[in-house]
């Protein structure tokens, strides 16, 4: 952690960076009767437009589609089944940006839209996509607006919240700082409704979250609550990225670098945005237990998964999902993305390369984990009880 930086110095760091990625969460765009909030869309807006004006790109992470979409298809509460909030946010979505880009339009900027699925972050082709189109707009002086791909997103590739995307996404763009703002002024030693609960000014190592306690259980609107803040909390900082937390009313003043809401300190060297969701968010979804000779190959950090050093499947999956790979006593190594579905791969384990393709025919020959799909797993550095 770094333990050199005051918490005075770190806010005036908020407030000096050149690129910052906002994060807007349902709760704060959302009215008490669960539809978009036009006036806090106006609002942040032009806290944005304020920052844009004094040099600054931001990137925008914004929920509310779903909420947008509601009153257009006559429903009253968000949906509770997943195609109609899927229809919801496809509805939604379109009207949401229409919103902003009227808000910016009257401040003078352009707006540029992505919907971004998991799978965008996480495969290298993709993500490295995103980036560029991302660079673009911002080389562009456009503001780039971004929500998860809802009306298409898989459950098993899905973030859900739009907490964890922004921290991929502040990875993807190299951002020197990420805010994010919620309906609570900051992060609190137990939950905001709880009588005597007290804001925590500054977190700069997993010891000050001992003994806070954040649930997973959001405002009516929004997805994952506190819990999954930390968790996008947790990947920003371990890239280097400092972090405020706040609520939307405080947006200004946090990228001013008062003193408000939470501010974490940034830790920890970059890696690929992959390989931190890899490590620390990608939900998995079987094991391949491997034997000694493979644990150490992967251990070396070189290596890609061959067939011939795999045991045992466990767990059903498809090509292109996160497994946890785990030496023979079961203790986790790493973590990949599989190539082979779990029905094909118990037949090629134990064989070499060779066999495989003398076997299966051209193809099947190749890596059941490539090593730029694979992370070793450490321990995590922040943990929220
Ligand atoms: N320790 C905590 N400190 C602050 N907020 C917490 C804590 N634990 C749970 N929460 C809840 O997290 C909620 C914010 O999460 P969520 O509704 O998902 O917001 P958003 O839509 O902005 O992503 C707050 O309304 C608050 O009740
Ligand atoms: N992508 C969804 C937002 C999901 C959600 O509620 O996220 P969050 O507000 O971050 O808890 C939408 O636009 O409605």
């Amino acid at each position: 952690m770094n333990q050199h930086v005051s918490a005075v110095e770190g806010r005036a760091a908020i407030a000096a960076a050149r690129r910052v990625v906002v994060k807007i969460g349902s709760s704060s765009l959302t009215r008490a009767d669960g539809h978009l909030s036009v006036d806090a869309l106006q609002q942040l807006v032009e806290v944005v437009a304020r920052r844009r004006q004094a040099g600054v790109e931001v990137v925008l992470i914004t929920s509310g589609a779903v909420a947008a979409g509601l009153a257009p298809l006559g429903l009253t509460a968000r949906p509770k089944d997943v195609a109609t909030a899927q229809a919801a946010a496809s509805v939604g979505q379109g009207l949401l940006v229409a919103r902003y880009t009227e808000a910016f339009a009257s401040h003078g900027l352009r707006v540029g839209q992505l919907l971004l699925t998991a799978d965008d972050t996480i495969r290298r082709a993709r993500y490295r996509n995103a980036q560029r189109a991302l660079e673009r707009l911002l080389d562009l002086g456009v503001v780039p607006i971004i929500n998860e791909n809802d009306a298409v997103t898989t459950d098993e590739l899905r973030f859900g919240d739009n907490d964890r995307l922004a921290a991929l996404v502040s990875h993807l763009v190299r951002a020197d700082a990420m805010i994010l703002l919620t309906d609570v002024d900051g992060l609190y030693d137990a939950p905001p409704s709880r009588p005597g609960a007290r804001r925590i000014a500054e977190v700069r190592s997993a010891e000050d979250l001992a003994g806070i306690e954040v649930t997973g259980r959001g405002s009516s609107v929004g997805t994952g609550g506190m819990l999954t803040k930390l968790d996008s909390v947790r990947l920003a900082t371990s890239a280097g990225i400092p972090v405020v937390l706040t609520s939307a009313a405080n947006a200004h003043a946090a990228l001013l670098g008062e003193d408000t809401g939470t501010w974490f300190s940034a830790f920890g060297k970059k890696g690929t945005a992959r390989s931190l969701w890899l490590a620390h968010a990608a939900r998995t979804h079987g094991r391949l237990v491997l034997d000694d000779g493979a644990v150490r190959a992967v251990l070396g950090g070189k290596a890609s998964l061959l067939a011939a050093g795999v045991t045992a499947v466990e767990g059903e999956f498809a090509s292109g999902e996160v497994v946890d790979l785990v030496a023979p006593d079961g203790q986790a190594v790493a973590r990949g993305i599989v190539s082979f579905d779990s029905g094909e791969l118990p037949a090629l384990l134990g064989r070499t390369t060779t066999e495989l393709k003398e076997k299966f025919g051209n193809g099947y020959d190749r890596t059941v984990v490539h090593r730029d799909d694979l992370v070793l797993v450490r321990r995590r550095p922040v943990r929220a009880g």
